[in-house]
């Protein structure tokens, strides 16, 4: 079996990659950052360095390469030897790669393959692949989308490691560092033909309760650390959450998205509260140097309607729920500053123009005049 991957970083090659690569499945990196993909090329493999209290040792994933994404040729010929095609590039990217994957599919069923294809895009958004369907079918006909539906599996996934970027070592540059958990979870009900036999890739047919769950309970609380920790100055997500007051802040934070969770989803609460404990413990990892400007980039993203603050809080309006540590941790996030983060930039840019509750307004969607009231009260006073 070969797989092409979209998206050669942490993610790519620590967690997704690997596990296909360990799977017994060729993997070839498609990427624009030309330095990893040429070594990619060269050394056919590379190493992943697994931290935590119960490990420390490195593994070797043989069997893969690379292409430059640029060279889109060689991508369209790539699309047509594949069954699986997997992405962990950022969200906001999926729409750039969504024209050649339009072309290279169409151009594969086109040539006479009609051999089973599966999309799975690993990123950090609720059903990120169905996002990337509607970006990739906007450049086809009708007729052509339903010729490509016939054969190709979009199916949506919740991808759950941290792999923080680390400090190239000079001698192995294409290692990564990640902590042991790891979980990634599959729409069982989307594939085409058969599904693939990974290790490591668990099906469900149940995907947005554990979506909703990974997205709003470790993405959420790791946010609002992050936030937080900024806001007191520190550097990682280690010293943010190592200060008690800020770690019962984020624990509150997650009880009350965790909820709305048990609420929709009728999560045990014992089990729940046991699910968030373990992921304080992750973001205390002393292994990982994760940086508290990584965890909070692109705070628009983060504040937009369906992400991991403003989705909770909208659940917690649906189901009469306390909400205030979340309002204080969508603050948070309005104070967010990063001269090297456009979005940060532009969120202040337009916090000092067009005041908080425009702001709110704009890039939330909350209309609700009293939530967007109790938010401003919280930035107030975090901003004092
Ligand atoms: N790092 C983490 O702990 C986790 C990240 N995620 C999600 O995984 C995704 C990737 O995150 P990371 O691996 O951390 O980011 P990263 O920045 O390490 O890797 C992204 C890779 O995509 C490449 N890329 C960018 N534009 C491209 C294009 N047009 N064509 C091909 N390649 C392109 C970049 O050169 C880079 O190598 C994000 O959506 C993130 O939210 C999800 C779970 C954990
Ligand atoms: O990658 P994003 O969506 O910007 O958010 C960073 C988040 O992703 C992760 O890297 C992994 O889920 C978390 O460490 C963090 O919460």
């Amino acid at each position: 079996m070969k797989a092409l991957h979209f998206g050669a970083g942490n993610i790519g090659r620590g967690f997704i990659g690997k596990l296909l690569a360990d799977a017994g499945i060729h993997v070839t990196f498609a990427d624009i950052n030309e330095t990893v993909i040429n070594l990619l090329k060269k050394q056919q493999s590379y190493s992943v360095k697994i931290v935590g209290d119960g490990a420390n040792h490195i593994e070797i994933v043989n069997n893969v390469d690379g292409l430059n994404s640029v060279n889109q040729d060689e991508l369209l010929a790539k699309i047509q030897q594949v069954d699986l095609i997997t992405t962990a590039i950022g969200a906001g990217v999926l729409k750039i790669i969504a024209k050649p994957l339009a072309q290279g599919l169409l151009a594969r069923i086109q040539q006479g393959n009609t051999q089973p294809l599966n999309i799975i895009a690993c990123e950090n958004m609720v059903r990120g692949t169905t996002n990337l369907k509607e970006h990739i079918f906007s450049h086809l006909s009708e007729q052509e989308q339903q010729l490509i539906s016939q054969y190709v599996g979009f199916v949506d996934s919740a991808v759950d490691r941290i792999v923080p970027p680390v400090e190239a070592n000079a001698e192995d540059p294409l290692q990564v560092t990640v902590e042991e958990f790891s979980e990634w979870i599959v729409d069982e009900t989307q594939f085409k033909g058969d599904i693939p036999n990974i290790p490591g890739m668990e099906q469900t047919d149940n995907l947005m309760a554990f979506i909703e769950r990974k997205l709003f309970t470790l993405n959420t609380g790791h946010a609002v650390t992050a936030y937080l920790g900024k806001l007191a100055g520190y550097q990682f997500v280690k010293q943010s959450i190592d200060d008690e007051n800020i770690k019962q802040q984020v624990k509150a934070v997650m009880q009350e998205s965790g909820s709305v969770l048990i609420k929709r989803y009728h999560f045990a609460p014992a089990a729940h509260a046991a699910y968030i404990e373990k992921i304080l413990k992750r973001f205390a990892n002393p292994y990982l140097q994760d940086d508290v400007d990584r965890v909070g980039r692109e705070p628009l993203r983060k504040l937009s309607y369906n992400d991991r603050l403003i989705k909770p809080l909208r659940g917690t309006l649906e189901y009469q729920l306390p909400h205030t540590m979340i309002c204080k941790a969508v603050a948070a996030a309005l104070c967010y500053t990063n001269a090297n983060d456009p979005q940060a930039v532009e969120l202040q840019q337009t916090l000092a123009t067009e005041g908080v509750m425009a702001t709110l307004a704009k890039y939330t969607g909350l209309e609700d005049q009293a939530i967007l009231t109790e938010i401003a009260q919280a930035y107030a006073v975090l901003n004092n």
